[in-house]
């Protein structure tokens, strides 16, 4: 049986005691891209967040690649190669491309952060362009490469994907569909979410839908 990049079981995530998500099961098996699919507010961002140890969860499972993240604090997470581009791109503006790109090395101590850094150009060279411009002075869309291409510096196995076509120009989003659908070739599992399906039915293979925080996988897309 394949291994299981991520396993979710009974998940509940509460806020301010209202109950967000409940008794989420997902499971991924390594090297698969799965679309989770629901409106503004049916729980997304959280089920992200939780999995990345940022909200308090309880969970029957929660386990990445065979280990359990549960009791990981989220700061320990991207060292099991785990990573999550949120829906804002948080990039420091200040700081150009490259250091960017870096910011999750230098913050986890990753050793071999040069090796990855030219695997990334290799993936996305049109950053290499513009490695020492201020991620200010770049557009929406090229901002979003870059907010990949910091999350694939530490995701070396599972990526969480919020929203990532959302307000970027075609052109843009065309290449970002590119850019995802290559990281599958490079064995990477990837959940990425979307309001509806239209970026992510070519690209993914199974389809989660989340409704008021209730999660049920629906039938694959091709
Ligand atoms: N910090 C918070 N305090 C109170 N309620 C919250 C908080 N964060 C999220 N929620 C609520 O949890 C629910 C799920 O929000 P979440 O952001 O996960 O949805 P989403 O599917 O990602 O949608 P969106 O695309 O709008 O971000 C919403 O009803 C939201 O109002």
């Amino acid at each position: 049986m394949t291994e299981l990049a991520l396993d979710i079981q009974g998940l509940d995530v509460a806020i301010a005691g209202t109950p967000i998500l409940r008794k989420v099961t997902l499971q991924l098996p390594q090297g698969s891209m799965a679309g989770l699919i629901g409106r503004n507010g049916a729980g997304k961002t959280t089920l992200m967040r939780a999995v990345m140890g940022l909200l308090p969860s309880r969970s029957a499972t929660l386990a990445c690649a065979g280990e359990s993240m549960a009791q990981l604090p989220a700061h320990t997470r991207a060292e099991h190669g785990i990573s999550y581009l949120p829906e804002d791109r948080r990039l420091i503006p200040s700081l150009t491309v490259e250091e960017n790109i870096l910011l999750p090395a230098w913050a986890n101590g990753l050793g071999d952060a040069r090796r990855r850094l030219a695997w990334i150009y290799e993936l996305i060279p049109e950053l290499l362009e513009h490695r020492e411009r201020k991620a200010l002075q770049l557009s929406g869309g090229q901002q979003k490469l870059v907010a990949l291409a910091r999350a694939l510096m530490p995701g070396r196995k599972l990526l969480l994907l919020d929203e990532p076509f959302e307000g970027v120009a075609p052109v843009l989003s065309r290449r970002l569909t590119e850019v995802i659908a290559k990281l599958r070739t490079e064995g990477l599992t990837v959940l990425l979410s979307e309001s509806d399906d239209k970026h992510s039915a070519d690209l993914v293979d199974r389809i989660f839908r989340i409704e008021r925080g209730v999660v049920r996988e629906s039938s694959a897309t091709h």
